[in-house]
């Protein structure tokens, strides 16, 4: 800006600035921006040409702090302070800005006794005209900057009114803004008044507060003069008289609302209290700067000068009406001549209804846009600062996935979804109960404020010296717990954890002798309490236990459960050491950053601030305030949801060695989010990567890579799909720790995911399912002392096969070899094969069940998932059963070597564990899935060997 060089406190008489003060017009500045402040220049304007005062709008914060380098050394220390996210850091400088603004203007506050010398701060855009938070906003904004010359500004929408009246009435200076109609203008001068008279009627001082009514007005001419033009090009029958009105009617319009506030000045409501002592709301006219230069710079500034008014001008008008502006009272002259050109417009229907509606709508929009770019710009800068604090993203992705994303992603910006989702609205998803189960969203902060207990919870762990820790629980329960043990280890001092999740008795058996019990932990964890395996699970331990310790036992478990449950019931009734709360309102797939994590965390000694801290990044990171283009979890989250709507519905997740586990947590809060209604994700866990030859092309390749440990077969791998143009994102970790951020980032990619699909993300009616028919098949166990009868389809050898009527047809019978080659036969591309293991997991069957699933994969080309049961009952179980029909099962069980009696039950873990397989059957069979159970009798290792083969042969 051109600033002219004076000493400040000059006079000068040949200013035209200064000369509006002769016409009781105020000029303001229409611009903020750091520097300009600190370098004297705003001092200067006050001295030099008796500004009175400056206002800011979000376009004009974008323009400041989106560009250049002004606020990086504030930016540097907040980040370096503590962790913020893009909307804190954006308040914290702009704040900062005002404050230093008030200050300069101060003088000119004391000096015209509170008339003149305000700065006005915009609330949040994105509030969505909305009334109760636009008050508690703007009471927020007048305590956080605590100048008396700031004025906080509200727009004079329907919404803004009533929130203008209540906030005046409490004592706050406001600027209204957005005003384009008379008609608004008139509601908003009322608004003023009656708060001010509600004010005074409760005793309150009247005579401190300030408002300005901001009045737009070159947009008006921005939109009539090009409906003149387009008539005019037209040849318009009225093309002469429309010319004449051209850059007319926004004047017109400004000269009339002014006509009004004379009137109700005039009147006796506000004579009332104009003599206790009320200062007038003048009118600002804002948006003076001229955009057609067909015009001259300033008239938007020379044609609205008079008494009781202001005129905040962008610097290049302010620099022009210096230079060669002429000031004269000129907005009563020929208010006759206004209301002819007001009669006209109407007259040949150029709808100044219609245009201000029209302009109110695109400027509340066209402000949310710039505090888009402007948090945007700060979420980058934010990003680019905190290195690889935080874990980042890479997107390599073909053109019309990655169009199609970057339309979703504009989609999300524009209607606000991300502030939607953190505001809880169940509309995101299906409307249905989803504000229920959103917990998850803030419990990380939840969880560092309740770091003392779980620390406290560390030191008696280790104090007690235990030899391990026994985590007994399924799902959302166990799989977080699981990556934790898996990822760390045993650390030094700490016990060593285990994670059991299954009703297999030879796996019971080995975890029973993978520990020490009378030196180990049972954690008993159930969100809902009443899971069948965890219970059982418990009834056999803690008789094992009290076997081993006698009385003690109790003093051996801690309950993680969901208050009130029968969990809880059951760990008070048993004397158990601890009993720590889950969240009711965090489903289990979304609790690992709850105490169904973080309580195991302790347990094995993590660093449990350094973890919490790591999420709560990605908390920062992924919050309200950070648009869909720098929001880590919505990037993700678009990803995968709008993947799956192009027929890239099978999300590969590839780890690095080190936190290969994750994999396991990944596929559940996927498969058990999104699969659901026949539509959603089918997530492919630990399948080895290939060439890109063995791929069809419904893929999304997630790679989450350990930066100082990486897999060089991986690297390769995954460079030769991007080379091959498959979809791939790439998240780089620079340490495991950031597991914990991952945790939240996948998350919120979920949900946003399951709001693209249009799903409810919280709920899992499959696995319900499942589990009804299994309990019906217990308690027949129950009453008869057996499992109802059931007839295999065919039979060879030690192999029998069962299925469903439909799936009996199609399959036939005859050898193992034939059997199994008709049913995978049965797989097309786009389809994936599931082998359902119901046998121990161990080194040995992982290592088989990855042979034949990548002998499928590689022969048939289709995605292959490798799951034990019924640990994937709790996980992908769901998706199978209710996400896209394209799953072809083979669902594989096997006489128990030795089974396991479950106290006070009647009925066995081998028995249990038969009835999880055949009720997951039943539901498979009645969803039309394409399902073979296959059951090996004798020797399990020679089963699986022959079955091995005749699954390679089959696909071959
Ligand atoms: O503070 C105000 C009004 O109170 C101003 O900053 C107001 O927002 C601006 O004058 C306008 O946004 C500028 O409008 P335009 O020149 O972009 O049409
Ligand atoms: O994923 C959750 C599992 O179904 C286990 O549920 P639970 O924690 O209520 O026992």
């Amino acid at each position: 800006m051109n600033v002219v060089q004076k000493p400040p406190g000059a006079q000068d008489a040949g200013n035209p600035l200064q000369a509006l003060e002769k016409f009781h017009q105020s000029p303001w500045l229409d611009f903020i921006q750091r520097s300009f402040i600190e370098n004297g220049s705003l001092a200067k304007l006050v001295g030099d040409d008796r500004l009175k005062g400056v206002t800011s709008n979000p376009a004009i914060f974008e323009k400041a702090m989106g560009h250049g380098t002004d606020y990086d050394d504030q930016f540097k220390k907040i980040v370096a302070a503590g962790n913020t996210d893009a909307s804190e850091i954006y308040e914290t400088l702009a704040i900062d800005d005002i404050r230093a603004a008030a200050d300069v203007l101060k003088p000119v506050w004391d000096e015209t006794k509170g008339l003149d010398g305000y700065v006005s701060l915009e609330v949040s855009p994105y509030l969505g005209l909305r009334t109760e938070p636009t008050i508690i906003e703007a009471r927020r904004l007048w305590k956080a900057v605590g100048k008396p010359n700031l004025m906080v500004k509200i727009p004079g929408t329907d919404a803004g009114v009533p929130a203008i009246r209540q906030v005046i009435s409490e004592g706050i200076n406001i600027n209204v803004t957005l005003l384009f109609s008379i008609d608004a203008y008139k509601k908003v001068l009322e608004a003023y008044i009656s708060g001010l008279e509600e004010r005074h009627k409760n005793g309150g001082d009247i005579t401190h507060i300030a408002s300005v009514a901001s009045f737009f007005v070159s947009r008006i001419d921005g939109l009539i003069d090009k409906a003149i033009d387009t008539r005019l090009a037209a040849n318009d029958k009225d093309s002469e008289i429309l010319k004449t009105l051209r850059g007319k009617v926004a004047i017109a319009n400004a000269k009339l609302a002014y006509q009004h506030y004379v009137e109700v000045s005039a009147g006796p409501r506000w004579q009332a209290l104009k003599a206790i002592g009320a200062n007038p709301q003048r009118l600002l006219w804002a948006s003076t700067g001229t955009k057609d230069k067909a015009y001259s710079d300033v008239l938007y500034v020379e044609e609205l000068i008079g008494a009781d008014t202001v005129n905040t001008m962008p610097p290049a008008t302010m620099d022009a009406f210096r230079d060669h502006g002429t000031a004269r009272n000129s907005i009563t002259e020929d208010v006759e001549g206004a209301k002819h050109v007001l009669a006209e417009a109407e007259r040949l229907g150029l709808d100044l209804t219609g245009v201000t509606n029209k302009l109110v709508k695109d400027g509340v929009d066209s402000f949310a846009d710039s505090f888009d770019a402007l948090l945007g710009a700060v979420a980058a800068k934010k990003a680019e600062m905190a290195g690889d604090t935080v874990a980042a993203s890479v997107f390599k992705l073909p053109k019309d996935l990655d169009d199609a994303v970057k339309a979703s992603l504009e989609d999300w910006r524009k209607s606000g979804k991300v502030r939607a989702l953190w505001e809880r609205e169940a509309s995101v998803w299906t409307g249905t109960d989803e504000a229920s189960w959103l917990r998850w969203l803030d419990i990380v902060g939840d969880r560092i404020e309740g770091l003392d207990a779980l620390t406290a919870f560390q030191a008696e762990v280790k104090e007690k010296a235990f030899s391990h820790v026994l985590l007994l629980g399924m799902g959302g329960s166990s799989l977080g717990p699981e990556v934790l043990a898996e990822t760390f280890g045993q650390r030094a001092g700490f016990p060593e954890l285990h994670v059991l999740d299954s009703t297999d008795p030879q796996q019971v058996a080995s975890f029973e002798a993978k520990v020490d019990l009378a030196k180990t932990l049972v954690i008993v964890s159930s969100k809902s309490g009443g899971t069948l395996e965890p219970n059982i699970l418990k009834a056999y331990f803690f008789d094992k236990m009290q076997k081993a310790v006698g009385d003690k036992a109790g003093s051996h478990f801690v309950a993680i459960t969901d208050p009130g449950s029968h969990m809880e019931d059951v760990a008070t009734k048993d004397g158990f050491w601890k009993i720590f709360h889950g969240e009711k309102a965090i489903g289990g797939r979304y609790s690992v950053l709850s105490n169904f994590g973080i309580v195991p965390a302790a347990a094995i000694g993590l660093d449990l601030a350094e973890f919490l801290s790591n999420a709560d990044r990605m908390v920062k990171a992924c919050s309200a305030g950070t648009p869909p283009g720098q929001n880590p979890g919505v990037l993700l989250g678009a990803l995968l949801g709008v993947g799956a709507k192009l027929g890239h519905d099978k999300v590969t997740i590839v780890a690095s060695p080190g936190i290969a586990d994750l994999g396991a947590w990944l596929e559940q809060l996927l498969a058990e989010s999104t699969g659901k209604d026949g539509k959603g994700i089918i997530p492919i866990e630990g399948e080895t990567l290939g060439a890109p030859s063995v791929y069809g092309s419904d893929r999304v390749f997630a790679y989450l890579r350990l930066t100082d440990s990486p897999d060089a077969t991986q690297d390769a791998a995954i460079k030769a799909l991007e080379a091959a143009g498959q979809p791939v994102v790439t998240i780089s970790l620079a340490s495991k720790m950031q597991i914990a951020q991952e945790f939240f980032r996948w998350e919120f990619a979920t949900a946003v995911a399951g709001s693209i699909l249009g799903i409810n993300a919280f709920n899992q009616p499959d696995v319900e399912a499942s589990k009804i028919e299994t309990r019906k098949l217990t308690d027949a166990y129950a009453s008869s002392g057996k499992l109802p009868a059931e007839a295999p389809f065919g039979t060879d050898g030690d192999f029998s096969f069962f299925a469903d009527e439909t799936n009996a047809a199609a399959l036939k019978g005859g050898s193992l070899e034939a059997v199994v080659k008709a049913h995978f036969a049965r797989a097309k591309a786009g389809d994936y094969a599931a082998l359902l293991a119901y046998i121990e997991r161990d080194s040995t069957t992982i290592a088989w069940i990855q042979k034949a699933r990548l002998a499928i994969r590689d022969a048939k080309h289709v995605a292959t998932a490798a799951e034990f049961g019924p640990r994937f009952l709790h996980s992908t179980g769901q998706a199978y059963k209710g996400g896209p029909n394209s799953g072809v099962f083979l669902q594989i069980t096997a006489d128990d070597k030795a089974d396991l009696a479950v106290p006070g039950e009647t009925y066995s873990f081998s028995v249990v564990k038969a009835a999880q397989a055949r009720g997951d059957f039943d539901v498979l069979a009645e969803r039309g899935r394409r399902a073979l159970r296959v059951h090996i009798k004798g020797n399990l290792s020679a089963g699986l060997e022959r079955l091995g083969s005749a699954i390679a042969s089959a696909v071959a």
